[in-house]
């Protein structure tokens, strides 16, 4: 009973709102004032929501006119396949700056799992429609070469805190000729760079050159900073989403050629054979992604470096890194971030034609062995095994000491070349006999213009630009300024002649004790610093705004250095330095800015003579050269009005008087008249039919002259109205002629005719502005275009989409992004025993196989750093489609037209695009590079 009662009192009453009272009331108000709070936000600030400025809209119409404009492109259909292969990037730069590092960043940001060695492409998952190839580009003119053929994007790397080095200039000439990949420019090492002021300047310098290389307002990626061997998660992270959104055009002649970038490969010749004869043909099979347009069975290819072969059979594999199923709205789960890597040692299972291959883990699996399970250690080492025992002995080495000098099998054989050549055993020179090319590259390479700096142990190409280019050299602009001798630039003879006449005056002064405490110069000297200072402030705030300018990415990787980290930095070095040598300092100031007082003086002159406008003469056309009195030093000696035999003292009378001469007779330079030549006047009468028709008055074409118009319509009503007579209303008495109706009719008429004319001409002009101007959907000239494009790619993708592969195949041939192994049969043992996965492996398909010896004809022009001109003889690589020639002897020179001849093939018979390379003499600038244009063997150089 008890516990029924607690039951009852525990049930609790449900609030009743109130209706009426203080508080119901004190309610409605507040609720009522919420809402007229709404309303009288508009009301009370109506001007915030209307139009207010015509000029406000017109430049915000204009803008985003601009901008919607800017990113128009001409619309090309979208040949790309629903799956298509992964996006190709090219991690290019020179040595020791930081591709791996980089590769390795991006791998982990999308796959969670870190490549231990990067070795040839890297296939990830980005994205749920995106994967993309990343391949690491060598300092080597053929590897460039053939990726510029291929690649997608380019990430040049720059050592910020070095400059731009030969490699990236080549890389870019060279793409300049295979059609122009995105190119995104990256700076590495800015934590080398100490100051922020430097680190300001080096940013802009560089950008503006990448700028002037690429095109204005290229992408270029700031990475600040490098922790634990990687660089900032943000800044990578940033890289990483602007690599995966970004989209690419296609270029022409690449997505009409068919060609794989080899991702893996196998020998299949039988072990047996080769035992047997080691120089046997081998059959090998390569794999990778179809790029461009499908691949044909019976098509030859050619493999750059290497030669043509034929397909000995190709087959369509599964994707090894396929795109997730199915397109969800949320970001990729760790089993969809696939990555796929065979050359290094990262694949998971691989189902071949007869064949499953298991990635074992790399060097990592065998790390973690069981030292007691002997049978399975005897398996391991059985695998490992891929050498016979007396190449093993070849590379084993024997150590007597810790820390002493390793003897090779070699040095125990040769001992006394050893002793000879001690110095040459320790340098690993690598052999690249696949392309053959070593000797020539290295003949090549001394033909740059580039300065050799030997840097920790390591020699590095800087590129020297010319005098004009000089904002270049980063070093040379980070000096500090007084380390710069600057040496005054004397024009002419004039200068001279005013220069040797100051120095004297400054001289006598001197010897005179007047410039005893020197203000004066002081004064001057100072203030060209300052100026120089000013200027500074400005560049630095002028790099600011453009590099606030640059693409997001950018912005946010520069938060990656802290400005004020690096000042305190400053501070702290500084003050140390005041610390020591406090006392020193002060004397040595007080003497050192006695020293050189006279030259300092000339290069002051000279500066604002030079920088300096003479404004009034710019305006009246006078120029007074005479000093003022009242700038006149006042313990100055003046000799017969003169000081110094080259100012004459002038007194302020005899000044104004002058000017006042002076500008009696002097036409007033800054006013526009109306007799002077050009300028007709309208006044006179014989000018003014000249204008005359530029008013509604004028006399324009008949159809359009508002006066004939007029005149014309009221003929027609006359004779209209002639059938009436004339009558008197008997109401009123009025009696209506036929003359008075007319006038009143007439009157009615025309101005009705007026209004209608006026109108309609108002509703053509709006109709054609409308033509003209408006952008809606489906109503311009681009949209149209666009939207056929649209349609011709939809109508594409609807006809192949449900089709099998088998059937596709057979129809179209291997579509581009199908995976699939290509078998080659009776290729040269070189091709196998040379093989080094760092190198791309490219494989394109030709047209025609033909051989033929022909020529082509270069008209040499100049291109920007490439000014001398080439010999015959100099050696030059040869490239053409996907075609790389070694290096040829030049045939012969012709006056202004070169004719190279081609050992084999010529531009004509490929069909395609080609290009050649070589430097320009052998102590010449750098390279040149020309291109053919498709089918026309006549060259054009860029
Ligand atoms: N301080 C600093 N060191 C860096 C930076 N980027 C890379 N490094 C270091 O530079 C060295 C070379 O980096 P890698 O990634 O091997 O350079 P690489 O371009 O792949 O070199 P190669 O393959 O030999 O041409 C490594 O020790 C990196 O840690 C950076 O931004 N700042």
């Amino acid at each position: 009973m008890s516990n029924d009662v607690t039951n009852v009192d525990e049930k609790k009453k449900a609030h009743r709102n109130r209706h009426s009272g203080r508080k119901a009331e004190k309610k409605k108000q507040k609720a009522k004032n919420d809402v007229n709070q709404e309303i009288a936000d508009k009301q009370r600030n109506p001007k915030a929501f209307a139009f207010n400025s015509a000029v406000g809209a017109e430049r915000r119409f204009r803008r985003k006119q601009d901008i919607q404009t800017k990113k128009q492109h001409i619309p090309l259909v979208d040949r790309t396949p629903i799956e298509p292969p992964p996006v190709l990037i090219a991690v290019v730069g020179p040595p020791k700056v930081g591709k791996t590092t980089l590769i390795n960043n991006l791998v982990k940001l999308f796959s969670k799992s870190p490549l231990t060695n990067v070795k040839g492409p890297v296939t990830i998952v980005t994205g749920k429609k995106r994967r993309v190839t990343l391949i690491e580009c060598n300092n080597d003119v053929n590897s460039m070469i053939d990726l510029a053929k291929i690649a997608d994007l380019a990430l040049l790397l720059c050592d910020a805190s070095f400059g731009f080095e030969m490699e990236i200039f080549e890389f870019l000439n060279i793409c300049q000729v295979h059609g122009m990949p995105r190119i995104m420019g990256i700076l590495t090492h800015l934590d080398l760079i100490k100051t922020s002021k430097k680190l300001k300047n080096t940013k802009k310098t560089l950008k503006h050159r990448f700028w002037t290389e690429v095109y204005p307002g290229a992408k270029l990626f700031y990475l600040s900073g490098i922790i634990h061997g990687e660089y900032l998660r943000n800044e990578i992270k940033n890289l990483g989403r602007f690599i995966s959104i970004m989209k690419f055009r296609p270029l022409t002649w690449r997505m009409s050629h068919s060609h794989l970038l080899a991702d893996r490969y196998e020998d299949l010749t039988n072990l047996e054979l080769i035992r047997q004869s080691p120089k046997c043909d081998r059959n090998v099979s390569v794999y990778g992604y179809i790029r461009g347009i499908p691949l044909n069975r019976n098509s030859s290819v050619h493999i750059p470096g290497f030669g043509d072969v034929k397909i000995h059979d190709i087959t369509y594999l599964p994707d090894p890194c396929p795109l997730p199923e199915v397109a969800k709205k949320r970001a990729l789960i760790e089993k969809e971030k696939v990555i796929y890597a065979p050359f290094s040692g990262v694949g998971g299972i691989v189902y071949d034609k007869d064949a499953v291959y298991v990635e074992l883990g790399g060097s990592h699996s065998h790390k973690n062995r069981n030292d007691d399970d002997e049978t399975k250690n005897i398996v391991t080492n059985l695998i490992e095994t891929k050498e016979t025992l007396d190449v093993k002995m070849q590379h084993s080495e024997l150590q007597l000491f810790t820390g002493g000098k390793k003897l090779t099998a070699e040095d125990v054989s040769d001992l006394q070349k050893i002793n000879d050549n001690n110095e040459k055993t320790h340098q690993i020179i690598k052999t690249n006999d696949d392309i053959g090319l070593n000797e020539e590259l290295t003949t090549l390479r001394n033909c740059y213009k580039e300065e050799i700096i030997k840097d920790d142990g390591r020699t590095r190409r800087k590129v020297i630009f010319n005098s004009s280019d000089d904002e270049m050299d980063i070093d040379d602009e980070n000096k500090p300024e007084q380390e710069a001798p600057i040496e005054p630039v004397i024009k002419d003879n004039k200068d001279r002649e005013v220069l040797s006449k100051v120095s004297n005056i400054l001289k006598s002064l001197e010897e005179k004790g007047a410039l005893k405490n020197n203000s004066d110069l002081v004064h001057v000297t100072k203030k060209t610093e300052d100026s120089e200072d000013e200027e500074d402030a400005e560049q630095n705030s002028d790099g600011q705004e453009s590099s606030d300018t640059d693409n997001e990415g950018s912005i946010n990787s520069e938060s990656g250095i802290s400005d004020h980290e690096d000042e305190s930095f400053n501070l702290s070095d500084n003050e140390e330095k005041m610390s020591n040598d406090d006392d020193d300092h002060d004397e040595k100031m007080t003497v050192k800015w006695k020293e050189n007082l006279t030259k300092r003086a000339q290069e002051a002159y000279l500066a604002r003579v030079h920088s300096k406008k003479n404004i009034m003469k710019l305006v009246y056309g006078i120029f007074d050269n005479k000093i003022e009195e009242s700038d006149k030093p006042d313990d100055v000696n003046v000799d017969d009005g003169e000081i110094g035999g080259l100012f004459k003292v002038v007194s302020r009378e005899q000044q104004k008087r002058k000017i006042e001469k002076d500008s009696m007779n002097l036409t007033e330079s800054s006013l526009l008249m109306p007799w002077s030549s050009n300028v007709e006047d309208y006044t006179d009468p014989e000018n003014k039919w000249m204008i005359q028709d530029c008013f509604v008055t004028g006399k324009w074409k008949e159809s359009e002259d508002a006066n004939e118009l007029l005149k014309l319509d009221a003929a027609e009503i006359s004779s209209d109205s002639d059938e009436f007579g004339d009558f008197e209303d008997l109401e009123t008495g009025e009696k209506f002629t036929k003359d008075a109706s007319h006038k009143k009719e007439d009157a009615k008429e025309i101005g009705k005719i007026d209004k209608n004319a006026l109108a309609e001409k108002k509703l053509k002009l709006k109709q054609k502005f409308d033509a003209e101007y408006d952008n809606e959907a489906g109503s311009s000239y681009y949209d149209e275009l666009k939207l056929s494009a649209e349609k011709q790619a939809e109508l594409n993708k609807s006809v192949f989409e449900n089709m099998p592969d088998d059937l596709r195949v057979q129809f179209e041939g291997y579509r581009p992004g199908m995976y699939v192994r290509i078998e080659f049969q009776g290729v040269p043992a070189e091709f196998v025993t040379n093989f080094d996965p760092t190198y791309p492996l490219l494989v394109g398909a030709l047209n025609l196989g033909e051989e033929n010896i022909g020529y082509v004809n270069v008209k040499i022009k100049k291109h920007r750093w490439h000014k001398k001109i080439l010999k015959s003889g100099d050696p030059v690589i040869v490239s053409l489609g996907w075609r790389r020639f070694q290096t040829l002897p030049l045939y012969s020179k012709l006056e202004d037209d070169l004719k190279f001849r081609f050992l084999k093939y010529t531009p004509e018979h490929l069909g395609c695009n080609g290009h050649f390379w070589g430097p320009i003499t052998p102590q010449g600038t750098g390279f040149l590079a020309l291109q053919t244009c498709e089918g026309n063997p006549e060259v054009c150089i860029l």
